[in-house]
């Protein structure tokens, strides 16, 4: 099976998708890392020499080559599911999560992580949360058309990883 996982940043894709695979036995690809990979550049560089519309563009590739994989997991970059037909490729390709978090833990997490993102490295201890819940407000509708939604407020790595491995079971019996 194909597996999306999609969500804000830092909600854990990258983190939970790598021992997911680990433990099914399957491949992760993080979409970031593609991307890196096909430009030669970092996810910073990219913004800053193309903008965020050249790396909308990139991004949409690189999910258009994903597609074809047929057993995999894949942590979507926070943005993804937001731009062109995305959401719909993915749905269409394999089964799409959404790890929802608050914005209050998204930011708690982010506070450490925001160097990385252009979107957040510029913004203040002050102005990270505010940002984020207006920017996951506009996101969520995409976010909310996964198939498998997770409540990962207050939830460990390993549950939710355990949740998903779960729900393939249940699939395949069916
Ligand atoms: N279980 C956790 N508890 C607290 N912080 C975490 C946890 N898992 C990841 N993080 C932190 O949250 C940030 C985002 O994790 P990451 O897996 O990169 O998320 P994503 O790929 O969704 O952006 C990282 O800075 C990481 O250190
Ligand atoms: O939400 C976004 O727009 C982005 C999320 C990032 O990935 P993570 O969700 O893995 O942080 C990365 O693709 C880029 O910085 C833009
Ligand atoms: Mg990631």
């Amino acid at each position: 099976m194909l597996i999306f996982l999609v969500g804000y940043m830092g909600c854990g894709k990258s983190t939970i998708g790598r021992t997911l695979a680990k433990q099914l036995g399957v491949r992760f690809l993080d979409m970031d890392t593609l991307l890196e990979q096909r430009c030669g550049k970092s996810v910073a560089e990219i913004f800053t020499e193309t903008g965020e519309t050249g790396f909308r563009q990139s991004e949409r590739e690189v999910l258009a080559e994903l597609t074809s994989e047929r057993e995999a997991i894949v942590a979507t970059g926070g943005g993804a599911p937001c731009f062109f037909d995305n959401m719909e490729t993915m749905n269409r390709a394999g089964l799409t999560v959404y790890f929802k978090m608050s914005p209050e833990k998204l930011a708690g997490r982010l506070e450490h992580g925001k160097a990385k993102r252009p979107l957040l490295r510029d913004k203040s201890e002050e102005e990270l949360i505010g940002f984020i819940r207006e920017n996951v407000a506009k996101r969520e509708k995409y976010y909310m058309q996964a198939k498998l939604i997770i409540d990962c407020d207050g939830v460990r790595d390993d549950y939710i990883a355990h949740h998903i491995a779960e729900y393939i079971e249940t699939k395949k019996e069916q």
